[in-house]
């Protein structure tokens, strides 16, 4: 025994059992594994700093084409920037350039050299330098789009790296992404179901995707769109604006 109070599934009284969550045993502590809100008082971010707002998804989803489009639309009113991540290149960040959404030294690129969630959520200390030397090259900078690589449902950001993220799937992976659920699309502060126009093509019922979606995630916001239909992505743009006074301001 080394004297610790360790964080451990144990039995106790029967007077405990509000800590019991229907799994036979109740815990210590108030720790619940299903728990899928944010803790209550996260503090606001600070002062001084830019906002950040992670983009994260499974591969090819059509995260770096909204990071493209969230630049058009934003890049005009707000001084903004942007950090990619890929595993071994700096791909990503090489499509914005040659795009021209933004300044060439306004994106920055992370190589995670492992998979994408290392990056974001385990270790986000390349994240974070990124972020500062955009900081310290842009004073007065209001917003960081930090786009993940491509991975799995399960892979979401630390929020010590971004204030709110985005989770985005596509409607070619199926329409039964959705209710898989995972941590991405039940928690996330936006789910973009990306590629409408492509639907019928690969017979995915946008109707299920949507309602699938809203029943996994209860309040939290839903956005179905195509990046070729509205190139800009006006109503993300809309919803990035809203993030920004609401937690900044
Ligand atoms: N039809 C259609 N294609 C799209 C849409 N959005 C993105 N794409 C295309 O989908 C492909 C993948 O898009 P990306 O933005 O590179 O996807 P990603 O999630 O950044 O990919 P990784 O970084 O490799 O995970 C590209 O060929 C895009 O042009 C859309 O709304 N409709």
């Amino acid at each position: 025994m080394l004297g610790i109070t360790r964080k451990r599934c144990v039995s106790l009284p029967a007077e405990d059992a509000v800590r019991s969550h229907g799994h036979g045993h109740v815990h210590a502590v108030d720790f619940d594994p299903t728990a899928a809100g944010p803790d209550h008082y996260e503090p606001e971010p600070a002062a001084g700093r830019a906002y950040r707002i992670g983009i994260g998804g499974p591969v090819g989803s059509g995260k770096t084409a909204l990071t493209a489009a969230l630049c058009r639309a934003l890049g005009g009113e707000l001084n903004l920037a942007v950090v990619t991540n890929d595993i071994y290149t700096t791909e990503d960040a090489d499509f914005l350039r040659r795009a021209g959404v933004l300044a060439p030294e306004r994106i920055e690129a992370v190589q995670t050299g492992a998979c994408p969630h290392t990056a974001i959520r385990d270790d986000i200390t390349a994240n974070l330098d990124a972020v500062e030397r955009l900081e310290g090259r842009f004073p007065g900078l209001d917003l960081v789009l930090i786009e993940s690589g491509g991975d799995n449902l399960t892979a979401v950001f630390s929020r010590g790296l971004a204030d709110s993220q985005i989770f985005v799937v596509d409607v070619a992976g199926g329409d039964k992404v959705p209710r898989k659920g995972g941590p991405g699309v039940t928690t996330a502060d936006l789910l973009v179901i990306n590629k409408t126009d492509l639907a019928d093509r690969v017979g995915a019922d946008l109707a299920v995707m949507t309602g699938d979606a809203h029943r996994m995630r209860g309040e939290l916001p839903v956005l179905a769109q195509s990046l070729v239909d509205t190139p800009d992505a006006p109503a993300a743009a809309d919803w990035v604006r809203s993030q920004l006074p609401a937690r900044h301001g």
